[in-house]
């Protein structure tokens, strides 16, 4: 699967939005990718999942278990952990942090996909990375079905992606007038409060 077929899925799903969206990391968009509507589609998120499981054998070889990020992380985690016949696990934030809960544990040195749905910055890749690693998990890889940071994204390990894209993102204090003109949305998790 190239990354056309990926975005002719979000396309189909009507998961490619346009806009004005306040990122995880605090960067503003005019295109945000709602991966919500392609998971709730079990068969589109089996085909994408499946693509990328295959993807991370073929890079980095067999892992012991798949750890992704609440909340985003959540359900291509478990579909990807499937394909690979391995347990998946997540984290979730704790006071802001993310840590594994639920009776979630990783065996030292076992070997850990870490699972994303959508790469911006990296930033909540390298907040999981980092709990796995406290954990005593050893991330031999990251993944996710959506990198949009044009490949240039440093989560301090190999990331494969099953689609990579080039998608602008600004500071707040950097918007083109056309996109501080409209609306703002926030879709994420990071920012709801309890
Ligand atoms: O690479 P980054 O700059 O960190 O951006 C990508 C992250 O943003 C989204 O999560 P978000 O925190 O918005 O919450 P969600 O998982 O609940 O969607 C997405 O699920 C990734 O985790
Ligand atoms: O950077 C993000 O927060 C982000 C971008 C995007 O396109 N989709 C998403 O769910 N999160
Ligand atoms: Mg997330």
């Amino acid at each position: 699967m190239n990354t056309e077929d990926v975005l002719n899925e979000f396309r189909d799903a009507g998961a490619l939005r346009e806009g004005h969206f306040v990122l995880s990391s605090g960067l503003h968009s005019p295109v945000f990718l709602q991966k919500n509507l392609v998971f709730m589609d079990g068969r589109r998120c089996e085909r994408l999942c499946k693509a990328l499981a295959e993807k991370i054998v073929a890079t980095v070889g067999p892992v012991d278990v798949a750890i992704s990020p609440a909340v985003g992380g959540i359900i291509p985690g478990y579909e990807t952990a499937k394909h690979l016949n391995v347990r998946s696990l997540y984290v979730e934030r704790e006071g802001g942090e993310f840590k594994l809960r639920r009776g979630f544990t990783v065996e030292p040195g076992e070997k850990v996909v870490m699972v994303e749905d959508i790469v911006t910055t990296g930033l909540s890749s390298r907040e999981c990375i980092a709990a796995i690693q406290k954990a005593g998990g050893e991330v031999v890889a990251a993944a996710c079905i959506v990198d949009r940071s044009g490949g240039r994204a440093d989560v301090g390990v190999p990331l494969i992606a099953l689609a990579t894209l080039d998608v602008p993102a600004y500071p707040a204090d950097a918007l083109p007038p056309e996109l501080a003109a409209l609306p703002v949305e926030d879709p994420g998790s990071r920012r709801l409060s309890k």
